[in-house]
């Protein structure tokens, strides 16, 4: 019989991946095939870290805006720094959100060096506010990404496992020492902050794009999050107190051949008079650096359990890159999300595929 479809994101417990892995392990698996979807307690990043996380989110969205456009994506082809509000571009819609986008650290390809692929172009050093205006803030990030990257890769091997691979079965094939994972910080403000011909796209419908997973922390107390289910409807994703929101991106999908799903969600901009809401997010990327097949050795019984029949708001731009080459599809989804750094930085490859400033 079928499961009915989810109107809640199921709450997994950390803890039991030592008291009782077989519950979690059942628990993950249902959220991998039937939401696409879950938030996780008692995971290992300090509530404490998690406040000073929040302090510096605010600090840097209230910088003055000149402050902030130092550190602007359009001074690198990284796609790294802040992006102001209406900015980035989802379904062809503005997003009334601002945003930090970060990384680990990573050398730049020297000028002279020649660039085998064009994804080396993302890669490079952050583009940090000034330490006098910011103290603590460089520090605070980084920090945040490790943390992070430590917690999304102790999830994916517990996803293998409810999967009924072993452990190291994603994880040792399509993530490699070194390479980039990016995150970012964001900001909504409430409606009555916003222009009236904005609406209330936080960000539109979409499917987080080629990544394993995304780490998401709700740093406000405000509704905004859905996730839309396999049936259509949209689900609230409330903020709970100590959790992440944890899921799925395309990227993980294609390589567990659709056993996990990459659900549609959206963000709406915060009731008038309730101020911004914040949120911090990890995406855990997969290699860039070479075509990617999906993985050997799911059980019949596992494919069996696919989701065929997904109704979704969000398209499917670029996919059949990703199958191709996830390095190009990477750049490709950079540019179309941020046409002004596509357009200065790629331009052929931003006119092959019609992408203009002014496009919509
Ligand atoms: O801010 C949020 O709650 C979600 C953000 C999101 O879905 C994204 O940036 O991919
Ligand atoms: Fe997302």
């Amino acid at each position: 019989m079928a499961s009915p479809d989810f109107d809640s994101i199921p709450i997994l417990d950390l803890n039991q991946a030592t008291t009782n892995k077989q519950q979690l392990l059942s628990d993950l698996r249902h959220a991998l095939i039937h939401v696409g979807f879950f938030y996780i307690k008692n995971h290992p990043i300090p509530a404490a870290f998690l406040q000073a996380l929040t302090a510096q989110t605010t600090g840097f969205f209230d910088l003055p805006l000149e402050e902030k456009h130092k550190s602007d994506k359009i001074h690198s082809p990284t796609f790294l720094g802040y992006s102001t509000q209406g900015n980035e571009i989802t379904k062809n819609k503005k997003d009334n959100r601002e945003q930090f986008d970060f990384a680990n650290e990573l050398p730049a390809p020297a000028p002279n060096e020649s660039v085998q692929r064009i994804h080396e172009h993302l890669t490079g050093p952050n583009l940090w506010p000034s330490s006098d205006v910011l103290p603590g803030f460089r520090q605070t990030i980084l920090e945040f990404h490790r943390q992070a990257l430590d917690l999304s890769s102790e999830l994916i091997s517990l996803v293998a496992e409810a999967l009924g691979l072993h452990p190291g079965a994603l994880l040792d094939q399509y993530v490699v020492p070194g390479q980039q994972h990016r995150g970012k910080l964001i900001k909504y403000p409430a409606i009555d902050q916003l222009h009236q011909d904005d609406g209330d796209q936080g960000v539109g419908a979409h499917r987080d794009t080629a990544s394993l997973l995304t780490i998401l922390y709700q740093a406000s107390d405000l509704p905004g999050l859905q996730v839309q289910n396999h049936a259509g409807h949209w689900i609230d994703a409330p903020a709970v107190p100590n959790t992440f929101v944890v899921n799925i991106g395309t990227g993980l999908e294609y390589l567990v051949r659709g056993v996990a799903v990459a659900t549609t969600h959206r963000v709406l901009n915060p009731p008038a008079r309730r101020g911004p809401r914040y949120s911090v997010a990890f995406f855990q990327g997969a290699r860039l650096d070479r075509k990617l097949l999906p993985v050997d050795g799911l059980a019949p019984e596992v494919l069996e359990l696919r989701k065929v029949d997904v109704v979704t708001d969000s398209g499917h731009q670029f996919s059949q890159v990703y199958r191709e080459d996830p390095g190009l599809y990477a750049v490709l989804n950079r540019i179309s999300s941020h046409r002004d750094v596509g357009v200065k930085y790629y331009p052929e490859l931003a006119q092959k595929h019609g992408i203009t400033v002014g496009s919509t």
